[in-house]
């Protein structure tokens, strides 16, 4: 379980990216000042907010803004592309169709997942068996996404190599099987505002998103920088809020580092309250392992021992 963190710290990962592929990467005085912030927010919060990533800030925002003008459109425009089966999971999502623990989100959202052809992974894909499905409107949508996601990919993968530095192990230690051709899900999600008079829109202190946590590896949250409606549980139960800070995502753990940590970091839960009075949009990308890690894994790949060791 988490501590009990009072705020979620913010780590300039910079030095990291610059040497993420350098062979004496672990002797890197300035990797090892980010790796050592990377394993202290692991273990208190689970979340940390990352800047010095490298991604343009007006990416990320233009992302945001075509996100909002898709959301904004008529309901039939929307359900063109909808989530299904057929689709292998992939398309739009009305209010309230998220589940979780039982009850109806107050989101609607577009969801991405990467590529499974027919056969991939044995039998074990099929049920995600197909490719994106992306809207007409604005016609800049897929382009712009697509980017996106590989720019994200690239940058988990290096935090990712932060993180098993921190964990004990050697950079590529989530590569290879477990890490080496990452599954990922991108998820385009629009939060209905707060209607002050009870009207047609939401009430207050709905529940945009009810407390869970994460199941892959890690989750880079990319939200509007106007509204403070992510809220991430401590130890002893508080609700820290975590107020966006333009140009940054917040990054937390999911439940699969948790297993390939054997437990030395935990995924914290988290929910989302729009209490604004306005939409609030927020594209968030979740970094997996191999989709068929699990049926390979043997277990945990780092121990205690791992720890111990100096770096
Ligand atoms: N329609 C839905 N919810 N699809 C699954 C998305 C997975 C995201 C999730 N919050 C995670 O734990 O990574
Ligand atoms: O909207 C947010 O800030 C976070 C969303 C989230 O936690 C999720 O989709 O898993
Ligand atoms: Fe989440």
């Amino acid at each position: 379980m988490a501590t009990d963190f009072k705020f979620i710290p913010v780590i300039d990962v910079s030095p990291l990216l610059e040497k993420w592929d350098h062979p004496n990467i672990a002797q890197d005085e300035g990797v090892a000042q980010v790796v050592k912030q990377l394993d202290q927010a692991c273990r208190d919060a689970g979340f940390f907010y990352v800047k010095g990533h490298g991604i343009p800030v007006s990416l990320m925002k233009e992302i945001k803004n075509i996100a909002r003008e898709y959301f904004h459109q008529p309901y039939e425009e929307k359900i063109e592309i909808k989530l299904s089966a057929e689709t292998g999971y992939r398309g739009y999502q009305r209010i309230g169709e998220n589940i979780t623990k039982g009850k109806p989100d107050i989101h609607e959202a577009i969801d991405c997942y990467r590529e499974v052809k027919h056969g991939m992974y044995g039998g074990l894909g099929d049920v995600m068996q197909g490719s994106n499905i992306w809207p007409t409107n604005p016609p800049n949508f897929k382009q712009l996404m697509e980017e996106y996601i590989d720019r994200c990919t690239d940058l988990s993968r290096k935090i990712m190599r932060g993180i098993a530095l921190a964990l004990g192990g050697s950079a590529d230690e989530m590569e290879g099987d477990i890490g080496g051709d990452p599954f990922w899900v991108l998820r385009i999600i629009g939060y209905p505002a707060a209607s002050i008079s009870n009207g047609h829109d939401k009430a207050h202190d709905d529940v945009g998103c009810g407390a869970h946590t994460d199941y892959g590896l890690l989750t880079l949250v990319n939200q509007d920088d106007d509204i403070v409606a992510l809220q991430v549980r401590n130890k002893s139960g508080e609700w820290i809020s975590a107020p966006p800070i333009p140009g940054t995502f917040v990054c937390n753990i999911g439940d699969m580092l948790k297993i390939l940590s054997n437990g030395i970091y935990e995924s914290t839960l988290h929910r989302v309250i729009n209490n604004s009075p306005k939409y609030r949009v927020c594209v968030a990308y979740f970094y997996e392992p191999n989709f068929d890690a699990g049926s390979r894994a043997t277990g945990c790949v780092f121990t205690e021992d791992w720890w111990h060791q100096e770096f």
